[in-house]
């Protein structure tokens, strides 16, 4: 099976309520699908959003650096050489990784496709089916809490607390959700590097002596600011979950030796795609540290291949968050991950399963 042709398309989803988080607002989800051709008539199917605030990337840069730097690279190669595309693809461009994790996605469906099994099987195999939390916006409290309560009556048993706004109001916040759910569902507080290290403390220290008891917080001061992570680790009682400090293997593994976060949310827009996801999974493991998979605002084309993942590493990858297609009016993958609830299952199909994604509008390359 040999790459013929990359195309792509732009996909456009509106939410059913705004996202809301201390670094933006969303008010529909718009990604670029890449597209991998083969001469089987096999395609392969990636996707990536342009999450500028957090990744860096754009629709233009995305589609940019797989059409100047990775595509020339892999036309006429051969899908059974995974690795060599990998290395390609990683080694193309510095920075970027939505655009490596798109086309490594797409690249990894076709392998999967070729041997004929779904791709968590060719990841070493797993149980179907995880379930995920879903997000509350950071909003007013009355509507956090609403928002809340309706979440748990649609099954979810976790909720990601969006925070990281106005340190006094998001104590408020929290409290007044967890007095509204407790017993029923989970907390876990994003604060999106909304905080300084000193106002996590605080937050964190103001909540535990309430007696709200959190699952973890995410991320409470700036991705850069590992000595703040560390600072604030080493000060609370809730497990800190490292997430924009953490793109790629390199980070991950000097936060881990820093001792700067007890948890890892692996993202495969900040990875690169799979196989940096796997190598941050094998650090992880080997350090006894939990993950996270997590997505941006991702539809269930690429949320499916971090299914396929979660499922495969789920013995180090105890946590999801994958809830980008839960938060869509509808989903316009057939095929694939099919949500219920929280619960997400995976398609016994070869590779990612997908059949049809309607409303494409074709992008020239
Ligand atoms: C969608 C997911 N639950 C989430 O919160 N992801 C990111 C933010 C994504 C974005 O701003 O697009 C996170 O910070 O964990
Ligand atoms: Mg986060």
């Amino acid at each position: 099976m040999k790459i013929t042709d990359i195309k792509f398309a732009k996909l456009s989803v509106p939410l059913r309520t705004p996202f809301k988080t201390a670094l933006r607002r969303v008010d529909s989800i718009e990604d670029v699908i890449v597209m991998v051709e083969t001469d089987s008539g096999a395609i392969g199917y990636g996707e990536a959003p342009a999450t500028a605030v957090i990744t860096g990337d754009t629709h233009e840069s995305i589609i940019g650096a797989i059409t100047t730097t990775m595509k020339p690279k892999l036309i006429g190669r051969s899908i059974e050489d995974l690795n060599d595309l990998i290395h390609i693809i990683q080694n193309a461009i510095v920075n970027n990784s939505s655009a490596k994790a798109a086309l490594e996605i797409a690249i990894y469906d076709l392998f999967a496709q070729h041997y004929k099994a779904p791709l968590y099987k060719i990841l070493g195999g797993g149980e179907p089916t995880i379930s995920t939390d879903i997000t509350i916006s950071v909003d007013y409290i009355d509507k956090m809490v609403q928002d809340s309560i309706n979440a748990v009556e649609q099954g979810f048993e976790t909720l990601k607390i969006k925070v990281g706004k106005d340190i006094g109001v998001d104590i408020e916040r929290v409290k007044a959700i967890y007095a509204a759910v407790e017993g029923k569902a989970l907390l876990r507080l994003d604060a999106n590097q909304g905080w300084t290290a000193k106002e996590a403390v605080f937050a964190l220290s103001k909540l535990e002596n309430a007696g709200v008891q959190l699952e973890l917080v995410e991320q409470p001061v700036k991705g850069y600011d590992l000595e703040g992570m560390k600072y604030v680790t080493e000060r609370v009682h809730t497990p800190v979950m490292a997430d924009e400090s953490t793109f790629g293997p390199k980070e991950a593994l000097q936060l881990i030796q820093m001792r700067a976060a007890d948890i890892i949310n692996i993202k495969l827009m900040k990875t690169g795609g799979i196989s940096n996801a796997l190598k941050i999974a094998d650090i992880a493991e080997l350090h006894n540290i939990p993950c996270m998979i997590g997505c941006m605002l991702e539809t269930s084309i690429s949320v499916c291949a971090a299914v396929h993942l979660a499922v495969a590493r789920s013995h180090i990858i105890t946590k999801v968050d994958l809830d980008g297609p839960s938060l869509c009016t509808h989903d316009p993958v057939t095929g694939g991950v099919k949500f219920n609830g929280p619960d997400i299952t995976i398609a016994d199909k070869p590779g990612l399963g997908i059949e049809q994604i309607s409303g494409l509008t074709p992008i020239e390359g």
